[in-house]
């Protein structure tokens, strides 16, 4: 079995009166990718934003890289990297300046060669030198998620990497966050969205009332629940059907106008 990445213990986050999380606990194995389920305001972002550090728990252990968050916070910005909802480019530039940008703010020896890198890897190279604001909202997370790879993290955090992508981004998110997790990187994400996590995931947690209620792989949360049962509902016909039976390719009959 891989060793646990991530261990979080007992966290608990109050904004103001509101208790966000209630006792949260799970582990995370190395190399996998794990999702975070829950619906809108679950507390998937704070839970998120915690582990990445960018906000304090009120109570709990979190322990990422076998580095502990209360001993040290540099140890754990340098094992992971955090792609938000709304994707953190600068439009004015091109793909290829938004990835040297940030290889520059690591202090990587050298940008140029890190970005080539990553465009290559990405299939980017006809639009690295096009401007962010002329690309599609799939291309930009492609860039985004390539930006959040600079200095090879162990740990990705995707938080609802396909929100607002039309079907064919989503499948190619799908697949870079497949090929980020087969070269070794931890994938951590969250969705709202079961066929994500059914897609991607290994391991799926779900965090419902401040807490999680379940945390297992697929074929185990599946068998919680009680075998597929048969139901007979009324159908309305399909486009295709009304199309068909107009045409007079099918013997059906619609409100016994068309036979
Ligand atoms: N800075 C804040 N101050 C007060 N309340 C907040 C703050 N940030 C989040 N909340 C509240 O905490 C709850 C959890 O928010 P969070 O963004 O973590 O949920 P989420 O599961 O990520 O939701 P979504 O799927 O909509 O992104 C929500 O009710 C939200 O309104």
């Amino acid at each position: 079995m891989n060793k646990n990445i991530i261990q979080i213990k007992g966290v608990k986050k109050s904004y103001k009166d509101v208790e966000v999380l209630k006792g949260v606990d799970f582990e995370v194995e190395q190399g996998g990718i794990f999702a975070l389920l829950g619906s809108n305001g679950a507390g998937k972002t704070t839970m998120i934003k915690i582990m990445a550090t960018l906000l304090k728990a009120d109570a709990g252990s979190i322990v990422i890289n076998g580095f502990d968050i209360e001993k040290n916070h540099g140890g754990i910005r340098g094992s992971i990297s955090l792609t938000g909802q709304f994707a953190a480019i600068d439009e004015i530039l091109t793909g290829r300046e938004n990835i040297q940008m940030i290889a520059k703010l690591r202090h990587l020896e050298n940008p140029n060669a890190v970005a080539e890198e990553l465009i290559n890897r990405f299939g980017m190279s006809e639009a690295a030198d096009r401007r962010v604001g002329t690309y599609s909202g799939g291309m930009k997370r492609r860039i985004d998620i390539a930006m959040s790879l600079v200095g090879n993290p162990k740990i990705i955090f995707l938080d609802e990497p396909t929100t607002g992508l039309d079907p064919e981004a989503r499948l190619e998110v799908w697949k870079i966050v497949k090929e980020l997790s087969s070269a070794g990187t931890t994938v951590f994400l969250t969705t709202q969205h079961l066929e994500e996590a059914e897609q991607l995931a290994n391991k799926i947690a779900i965090l419902h009332g401040g807490k999680i209620i379940a945390l297992d792989t697929l074929e185990r949360l599946k068998k919680l629940f009680p075998p597929a049962k048969i139901e007979y509902v009324e159908k309305q016909p399909t486009l295709e059907e009304i199309f068909l039976t107009i045409i007079g390719k099918k013997g059906g009959e619609i409100n016994g106008i068309y036979k």
